[in-house]
């Protein structure tokens, strides 16, 4: 992480404090984060590797103390805010709350008092393809200062990015040289996992140039798959939604004669939201991530249980996340714009092998499969997601001015922080097969091993 020197003067109208209720001196409280806060990383100690879900580094799990920045308004800020000019960025695929956080991002601009902001259209390709123009959102023109509230005010109404979003794009020197010949000095770049590592390369490229640019990431995306951190936005609206679509499954499958409901969920590498609306609905029989091999045939496989759910109770619902089971299908190694691998659906494939193994024993079953696929993660922000993007999106422009770059505004232990994007892009999270929550979601299914 950066950090360059700070002197200038941090402005902000509603920074007198008006509370009497507290014992702090009125002269000694300012309503500033100082920069020598800390939050504690983790929280848990271990008392041996054999604990649920522990994470040792020695066979004592012995403690690590780990502390990272705390986030929020600096008294010192980097920048001198009249002659900042800085660019928003959303890429990746959509996620609930990108427009919460551009609208956040530039009310807090505006509040520091920066003129000059501007959105980049189409994720990383607005710095590149010819014909995307970047977007003022305020600016002066001539007298005139172009509102952003009133361009941004509603944008958290509707769900999808105001920017808009892409995968792929240029390469990491042009848009280097794109934010050079634009005199960008702030970027914030929200995005998963992919864009992070974007974000990590276009900071190690300013710094290589000597350019001083804060680039600031804000985590976004439905699969929770970032590192450290204890939730992305879009999250919790994704599980949300994913739960209506289990939900109809279950009164399908309910309500036919030997009904099965199948539910596939998305989430590219992990499993944490067919887990969690698996767990939130309490409505699903089998629950299948990726992070858990299982096999579909034979004595101890998905199909056998599915048969003694359908003789014992009638109907049954599964919830299937999308990157589950590719061991057992076909891979056709193709992969999208950004380089990710695109899965082999199995959904389908779980639908044809149920069709198939009930016609084969001769019971009667009726599948009813439902994939949501775009639906949980074009809505609009729910209420925590709402505030949750809220915060860091404040945060990130704070982080900025405090003259940070190569940094993610995130929540890290129910506390707000920065933490290096280096630390977030080694791999991206999965669900721990060994921790408390999918154990809690076994003892919700009642599902036995599939192995
Ligand atoms: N290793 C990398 N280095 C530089 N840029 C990258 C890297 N990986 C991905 N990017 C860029 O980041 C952008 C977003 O990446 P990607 O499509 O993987 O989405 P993401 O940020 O992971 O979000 P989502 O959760 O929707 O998948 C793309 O424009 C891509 O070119
Ligand atoms: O079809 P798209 O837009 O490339 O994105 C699909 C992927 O993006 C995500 O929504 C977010 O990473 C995944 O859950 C999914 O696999
Ligand atoms: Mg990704």
């Amino acid at each position: 992480m950066q950090h360059f020197l700070s002197n200038a003067t941090y402005y902000h109208s509603a920074r007198t404090p008006t509370g009497d209720e507290d014992s702090t001196p009125m002269d000694m409280w300012n309503g500033y984060v100082n920069n020598d806060d800390r939050a504690l990383m983790k929280v848990i100690k271990y008392s041996s590797p054999t604990s649920a879900g522990a994470e040792c580094i020695d066979p004592d799990c012995s403690w690590v103390e780990q502390w990272v920045h705390r986030a929020g308004p600096r008294k010192d800020i980097y920048y001198e805010p009249n002659e900042v000019k800085a660019a928003i960025v959303t890429c990746g695929g959509l996620c609930p709350g990108l427009n919460d956080v551009i609208r956040q991002v530039v009310f807090t601009l505006e509040t520091y008092g920066v003129k000059n902001i501007v959105g980049i259209p189409f994720g990383f390709r607005g710095f590149f393809e010819k014909g995307l123009k970047e977007m003022p959102l305020r600016f002066h023109f001539g007298n005139t200062i172009q509102l952003s509230r009133n361009l941004v005010e509603n944008i958290n109404l509707a769900g999808g990015s105001f920017l808009g979003v892409s995968r792929g794009g240029p390469k990491t020197s042009e848009i280097v040289d794109s934010i050079q010949a634009r005199r960008i000095d702030m970027l914030f770049v929200l995005g998963g996992n992919g864009t992070h590592a974007g974000a990590n390369a276009i900071h190690d490229e300013c710094r290589k140039r000597k350019l001083k640019v804060s680039v600031v990431a804000v985590p976004k995306t439905i699969d929770n798959d970032i590192p450290l951190m204890d939730k992305t936005f879009g999250f919790d609206t994704a599980v949300e939604e994913a739960q209506r679509a289990i939900n109809s499954a279950y009164i399908e499958a309910r309500s036919a004669y030997h009904g099965i409901g199948l539910v596939k969920l998305m989430g590219r590498s992990s499993g944490f939201i067919a887990m969690h609306a698996s767990l939130s609905s309490g409505q699903v029989d089998v629950c299948l991530i990726p992070e858990v091999s299982f096999a579909l045939d034979g004595e101890y496989g998905v199909l056998q249980h599915l048969e003694q759910l359908i003789k014992n109770k009638g109907f049954c619902v599964v919830c299937v996340a999308e990157a589950a089971g590719q061991e057992l299908l076909q891979n056709s190694g193709a992969t999208d714009a950004s380089g990710n691998a695109i899965l082999s659906d199995i959904g389908v494939h779980m639908q044809q092998k149920i069709k198939t193994h009930f016609k084969g024993i001769g019971v009667h079953a009726d599948i009813k499969y439902i994939d949501p696929t775009y639906m949980v993660r074009a809505c609009r922000a729910n209420a925590s997601d709402a505030i949750l993007c809220t915060v860091l999106g404040q945060n990130a422009v704070h982080g900025a001015f405090a003259g940070f770059s190569g940094i993610t505004s995130c929540i890290c232990n129910t506390h707000y922080v920065y933490l290096p994007v280096t630390q977030v892009i080694t791999a991206p999270k999965r669900v721990n097969h060994k921790g408390r929550m999918w154990h809690r979601c076994l003892t919700s299914t009642g599902q036995p091993d599939f192995r």
